[in-house]
């Protein structure tokens, strides 16, 4: 059925994209398991030992309990936790928060750990400041497919201690039974790239990652599975830690050896596992069998190599969590020249330097030294500033949509907004923001307004962005390159303004690129309709005296 304008949220006119479907595994349980030590072991074949409890499957605490329906884990070693106290949940904090994706929604990065938010000291660490912490979380890693937090703060007996194995690997996981672990097969495997960095020691940052390489952005240097997973809620750590050392003992020999020399900034008092734990968590996103079409369960994971890397308020790399294939991936989001260190950021980097700073000392036990906080006083309020207008600048703006069908709007108010918006990332150097929003945004605009020029312009900036991550999509961009009249939106604006408002159908875009064969095909859901709304007076665009805003475009 045609739409125009006024339909829901899910317009695919935020996501012209939106060119595939996501592909989903649906492979055979393989009976044997090779095992790292050569033997084998059988797996329980049941299709639906996803849905069931442990006590539903009949095993006992000794057996294995397969997780995951179509999983590629191997069996899992599931222990009770010792009972105690379920948490006082207040009801206030069972709030679902929906988040949908940027137009070319890289997939999740996770750009801080959420125990490391500003409202987050550890007297303060409540229910909802988790909620506050997840929903910036959230803001921050836009590109979430519809994310949907249900942040609930379960009582550590809610979750069972076990050993995944994951082919070669194994994971020492504190899981809610209610996660529903499906991994590919062919997903799983961790390219074994010759190492893009090496690990040095300094004096000031204890152990960090240098690039040893070239690496152009968008490369990804890294790419590993957790060595331990533990509940978001990283305080009821304490009353869990019966249970991980003598979880953490069960993994391969090296990978514990290794977890126990991570860093520990913890105060005395805080157990050296606990204080491990908190010190290199990083949080990931993990599917719940309840909602299958989206990460819903917030965890964190330890990374024996990712979780070296150190803090910088201008990072030249990501984390991303995919949890198609269970890694998180270190990407470079700025060219790094061998012999440059590796950094992400710990912290929200849209903050001033004192908060930054302020968190980093309370979480991690540093004050930061990086070229963005080392700085005189009055450069650093500066970059408080372009930090601010980065913040804000959702808020200041039309949707795509709004824009594209409100002729009041001038036709070029969001390609200098988002221009603008480039050029603060590059003067601050906060590409870890990202680019591709500020970039697809001018893109589409361009399309819109049929600028065959222009449009050329961005669509080949927006592919060189995406191009590493996201290969599969390299055909749609050639093709608009090619004839940009083909480009899913064109003219879109011009048809508006003729009075002729174009009529187009849910999910027609679909049509305009089939993804290959076998491709692990992207998220589908790709609209940014409700967070580019969101705070804001319907069409009304706030622009006060002196921040960015298209008056003050140049
Ligand atoms: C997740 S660990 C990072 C790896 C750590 N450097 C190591 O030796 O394993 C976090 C700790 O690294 C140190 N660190 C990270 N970034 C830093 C920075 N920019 N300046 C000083 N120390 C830093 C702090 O001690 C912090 O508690």
């Amino acid at each position: 059925m045609p739409h125009t304008r006024g339909r829901s949220t899910s317009s695919f006119l935020n996501d012209p994209y939106n060119i595939g479907n996501a592909q989903t595994f649906s492979g055979d349980f393989k009976e044997n398991i090779p095992q790292r030590n050569g033997t084998k072991h059988t797996r329980r074949l049941s299709g639906l030992a996803h849905s069931l409890s442990r006590s539903a499957l009949g095993a006992t605490d000794s057996e294995p309990v397969l997780r995951g329906r179509r999983s590629n884990l191997g069996f899992a070693k599931s222990t009770p936790l010792s009972p105690c106290r379920p948490l006082d949940v207040p009801s206030s904090l069972r709030k679902s928060v929906s988040r949908s994706r940027s137009p070319f929604v890289p997939p999740e990065h996770f750009p801080t750990p959420s125990h490391a938010s500003s409202r987050q000291s550890s007297a303060s660490r409540t229910g909802s400041v988790l909620v506050e912490t997840e929903l910036y979380d959230a803001m921050l890693a836009e590109d979430f497919a519809s994310l949907e937090i249900e942040p609930t703060l379960l009582a550590p007996s809610t979750f069972s201690a076990e050993l995944l194995c994951l082919g070669d690997t194994y994971i020492a996981a504190l899981l809610e039974p209610s996660v529903d672990l499906q991994i590919a097969p062919s997903n799983t495997v961790v390219p074994d790239a010759s190492p893009l960095f090496r690990m040095v020691h300094s004096p000031t940052s204890g152990y960090g990652l240098v690039a040893t390489e070239d690496m152009e952005v968008g490369t990804a240097l890294l790419v590993e599975h957790p060595v331990v997973i533990v509940p978001h809620d990283l305080e009821s750590l304490s009353q869990m830690s019966d249970s991980v050392a003598p979880l953490l003992a069960k993994l391969p020999q090296e990978d514990h050896q290794e977890f126990m020399k991570l860093s520990n900034c913890t105060p005395f008092g805080c157990g050296k596992v606990e204080g491990i734990i908190k010190t290199n968590a990083i949080p990931i996103g993990l599917k719940s069998q309840e909602d299958e079409d989206s990460n819903s369960i917030m965890y964190h994971g330890v990374f024996i190599k990712a979780s070296r890397c150190n803090h910088s308020c201008s990072p030249n790399a990501i984390r991303r969590w995919d949890l198609q294939t269970f890694t998180l991936h270190l990407e470079a989001v700025r060219p790094i020249n061998p012999g440059e260190q590796i950094t992400v950021h710990y912290v929200p980097l849209e903050q001033p330097r004192s908060e930054r700073r302020a968190q980093l000392q309370e979480l991690y036990q540093f004050t930061c030294q990086c070229d963005h906080c080392d700085v005189p006083d009055k450069l650093a309020l500066t970059g408080d500033d372009t930090r601010q207008q980065l913040l804000e600048f959702k808020g200041r703006f039309p949707s795509f949509e709004e824009w594209c069908f409100d002729l009041e709007f001038p036709d070029d108010l969001l390609i200098r907004a988002h221009s603008r918006g480039l050029d603060l990332i590059k003067k601050e150097g906060l590409e870890a923001l990202g680019r591709e929003r500020h970039a697809d945004r001018i893109a589409m605009c361009a399309g819109a307004l049929a600028d065959a020029e222009l449009f050329t312009e961005w669509i080949q900036q927006v592919r060189d962005i995406r191009v590493k991550r996201r290969p599969e999509q390299i055909g749609a961009f050639d093709r608009w390159l090619e004839d940009p009249t083909t480009f899913p939106i064109w003219n879109w604006r011009n048809q508006v303004r003729d009075g002729a408002p174009p009529q187009y159908e849910d999910g027609s875009l679909t049509r305009f690129f089939s993804p290959p064969p076998n491709a692990a095909w992207p998220n589908p859901s790709l609209n940014t309709q409700e967070s580019e709304s969101q705070g804001r007076d319907s069409g009304h665009i706030d622009v006060p005296a002196g921040s960015l805003c298209a008056a003050n475009i140049p």
